[in-house]
């Protein structure tokens, strides 16, 4: 990274639409490598713009989204994924030609949906996704760190303009991560498996949990192990946020909890007639699939997932 802070930004001036967990981390990632020039950051709340000031997470302020467009060479959109297509419209008529926007929600499909119409001509669409984050959102919640070898997933199509690509995917590299490119819908349907879906499972269990607290007091969390402390967890992410991923990622969402519940049920026929030899193959089959895993070295992302922020001043590792 001291290579590329010594060199030329990769884009003079960046404007960030939403100033929340994945805008504040982009920005303190990119600014500490030197790949950014001028942040130009616009929140909604006069509350967040004073605080991203004083956070370091940009170095102008604007209440109006266009403003902070206006002569942007990247323009990031980090706001939830119903909000994409409004702060779209809203900035489209002050984009710079040769200008890249690009966002990081949750979902790819309908992002390029809800953004592609408002993009003038000249202006490159780069959809992606980086899949690193925590329950926590907000400008505070926001670290340098976020994306150190985690996956950001650009969804680019035949038209793109390869340079526009190259220079994406080297800010992503310089903030620490691996780039892959998908296609929108087939990366919609691995998130929906890997993310989206154990999402709605966590949300769903800790819910059943809190059904049952009001019998059994606070036994429920008294007693809870790690599987269900990480439930926890997941189920403390933002609701505005995971409320937009299920309703821009339906189908893929919707397909992959048709299986898992048939699967489910499945387990538990198997449970209510005493068909152990069902439940062993079955979790034989799984154990196989976890340690597969760890023998190809691909377990990078998991054990520290949802890790804090390091305090301030805390050495880097
Ligand atoms: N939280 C996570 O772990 C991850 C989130 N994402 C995606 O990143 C995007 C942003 O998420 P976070 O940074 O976690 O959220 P956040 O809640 O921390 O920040 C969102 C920001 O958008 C602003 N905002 C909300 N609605 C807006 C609107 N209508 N117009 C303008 N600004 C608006 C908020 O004021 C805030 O500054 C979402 O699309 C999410 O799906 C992607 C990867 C991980
Ligand atoms: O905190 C966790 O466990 C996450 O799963 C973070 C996360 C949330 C949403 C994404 O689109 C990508 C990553």
């Amino acid at each position: 990274m001291t290579d590329t802070a010594a060199s030329a930004p990769l884009y003079n001036r960046v404007a960030l639409i939403g100033m929340g967990l994945i805008g504040g981390s982009f920005s303190l990632a990119a600014r500490r490598a030197g790949l950014v020039g001028h942040v130009a950051g616009h929140a909604r709340t006069e509350a967040t713009r004073a605080r991203a000031l004083e956070l370091g997470l940009c170095d102008s302020v604007h209440a109006s989204a266009a403003e902070a467009a206006a002569d942007a060479d990247l323009v990031l959109l980090c706001v939830p994924m119903r909000a994409m297509a409004p702060v779209a419209e809203e900035i489209a008529p002050a984009l710079k030609p040769g200008a890249t926007v690009s966002d990081v929600g949750s979902a790819k499909g309908a992002v390029f949906e809800a953004v592609a119409p408002h993009i003038p001509e000249g202006v490159h669409l780069i959809p992606g996704h980086p899949l690193a984050g925590t329950e926590h959102s907000g400008p505070d919640a926001g670290f340098a760190e976020l994306f150190e070898n985690r996956w950001v997933i650009l969804t680019p199509n035949a038209e793109t303009d390869p340079e526009a690509l190259a220079r994406l995917r080297a800010a992503w590299e310089g903030c620490g991560a691996n780039v892959d490119e998908m296609d929108p819908a087939h990366h919609d349907l691995v998130l929906a498996v890997t993310s989206h879906v154990p999402h709605a499972i966590a949300y769903t269990m800790v819910g059943v949990a809190d059904d049952m607290r009001r019998v059994t007091q606070s036994e429920v969390i008294k007693y809870s192990a790690a599987g269900f402390r990480d439930f926890t967890r997941i189920a403390a992410s933002d609701p505005t946020m995971w409320r937009d991923v299920f309703l821009t990622n339906k189908d893929a969402t919707l397909e992959i909890l048709g299986r898992f519940t048939e699967e489910l049920f499945a387990l538990q026929r198997a449970i209510r007639i005493g068909d152990g030899d069902h439940l062993h193959a079955y979790f034989t089959r799984t154990r196989a699939i976890r340690r597969g895993i760890i023998e190809a070295g691909q377990d990078t992302a998991a054990p520290d997932f949802g890790r804090t922020p390091p305090k301030p001043g805390t050495p880097k590792a």
